[in-house]
């Protein structure tokens, strides 16, 4: 890798451990990150959003239809005390939880900062007002990473933390953690302005261009490319498919090559199935592995259908038939495509939006690429 494009990378793209890079040249990217000059003077504060995105991170797929939130708490000398992320709708919000762990932990009194992903919420909902609960702590300086982008809530968190005397600095729009902040919420985001969730479509395409598994398999895709299938599965909050690949495959569409989210509710496996050809003992077997299996009749309504349902981000796993009909609709958000060349190398195309904080950002396989894809500014028609 040329240091130019190791500098690109190190410019806009956050290193998130506990994944395996797809080969070196990623490694050696993730390295360019951490080696950043320019952090120094920033450092414990761009140190703390690593760690509270990092947690938010680990989240992803289990809070909708909340957004996944991290935090962290530090002394005034910039020491994280405690880091917490939000783990699903109805238990505590991020700050809460970091919060209450200062606190049993007896550090309460050395509690000087927050460094939050999303502004703090100002309302009662399901739990309290986040901003309160900052402000009956002796912290005083607000870090916040985005902005709530719910309409509803807006701003209120920042101005009610500015009111009760916090000193609140929200991240500069250039800086990576704020790139990779926006990106934890993306999907939240679009959800909230529109009901509609975040359409992630991945895709294996062989040597030919061809999508079939040889006879006798369902994949043809490297191990590496497999384990980020899963870790997108685990990520999400459903799963769509096609009849023809429940009929050709009968597909797990589960996560079993990382752990999944301990407890996690059923989630939607929607099958788009115009024919009512999708047979009951897959379904049987799906809802025995913590599926709620729908069909959709009609690909323009998937997104309704799944928004009602409070599905922020969703995954498409589907044949040829579904996904060239999902593309003519434009109904989608990232198009993943993972091409296996001769000799089996692999090539990962990730194709997204103009202009989009993609989550696709938070997996370090693809931010190299991404990054790529957007200097060239390669990205299909709407
Ligand atoms: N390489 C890869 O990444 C993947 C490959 N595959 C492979 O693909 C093959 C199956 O492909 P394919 O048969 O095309 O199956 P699909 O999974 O693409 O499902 C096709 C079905 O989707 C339904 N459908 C199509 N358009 C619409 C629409 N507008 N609204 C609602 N439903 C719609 C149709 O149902 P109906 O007939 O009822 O109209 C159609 O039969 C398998 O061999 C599988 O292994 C599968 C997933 C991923
Ligand atoms: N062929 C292909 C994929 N295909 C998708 O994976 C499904 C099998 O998932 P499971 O039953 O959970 O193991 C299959 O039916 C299809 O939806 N995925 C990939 O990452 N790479 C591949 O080469």
């Amino acid at each position: 890798m040329s240091a130019r494009r190791a500098n690109v990378v190190a410019r806009r793209w956050i290193y998130v451990p506990r994944v395996r890079p797809l080969d070196g040249t990623i490694g050696l990217a993730v390295f360019a990150v951490d080696a950043r000059p320019e952090m120094t003077e920033q450092a414990p504060i761009a140190r703390a959003f690593r760690a509270a995105i990092e947690e938010a991170v680990r989240f992803m797929g289990a809070t909708a239809p909340n957004p996944p939130v991290g935090c962290a708490i530090l002394d005034r000398h910039g020491a994280i005390l405690t880091v917490a992320a939000h783990h699903r709708a109805g238990s505590p919000h991020a700050e809460a939880l970091a919060l209450r762990r200062c606190a049993e932990q007896g550090l309460m009194a050395r509690a000087a900062i927050a460094v939050v992903t999303l502004e703090p919420c100002n309302h009662t909902g399901r739990t309290g007002p986040c901003s309160e609960a900052i402000l009956a702590s002796p912290i005083r300086t607000v870090w916040v990473g985005a902005a709530d982008p719910n309409p509803r809530v807006a701003g209120g968190g920042i101005a009610r933390l500015r009111a009760g005397g916090c000193a609140v600095q929200v991240l500069d729009h250039d800086m990576e953690a704020a790139a990779a902040c926006r990106a934890l919420i993306a999907p939240f985001g679009l959800w909230s302005r529109t009901g509609l969730p975040w359409l992630t479509v991945k895709q294996a395409v062989d040597a030919a261009g061809g999508m079939i598994p040889p006879a006798g398999r369902h994949t043809f895709t490297s191990d590496a490319a497999l384990t980020l299938a899963h870790r997108l599965r685990r990520a999400t909050d459903a799963i769509v498919t096609g009849s023809g690949t429940v009929l050709a495959d009968r597909p797990g569409l589960d996560v079993r090559r990382v752990a999944d989210h301990a407890g996690r509710a059923p989630r939607l496996l929607v099958v788009c199935d115009r024919r009512g050809r999708v047979p009951a003992d897959w379904r049987a077997h799906a809802a025995a592995r913590g599926f709620d299996v729908r069909i959709c009749q009609d690909i323009a309504r998937l997104p309704e259908l799944l928004g009602a349902a409070g599905v922020l981000w969703a995954l498409v796993e589907a044949g040829p038939g579904l996904l060239t009909a999902l593309r003519a609709t434009g109904l989608w958000n990232d198009w993943l495509t993972i091409g296996v060349g001769p000799g089996g190398t692999e090539r990962l195309d990730p194709a997204v939006r103009v202009g989009t904080d993609t989550p696709l950002r938070l997996f370090p396989e693809l931010a190299p690429r991404l990054a790529a894809a957007e200097e060239r500014a390669c990205f299909p028609a709407s």
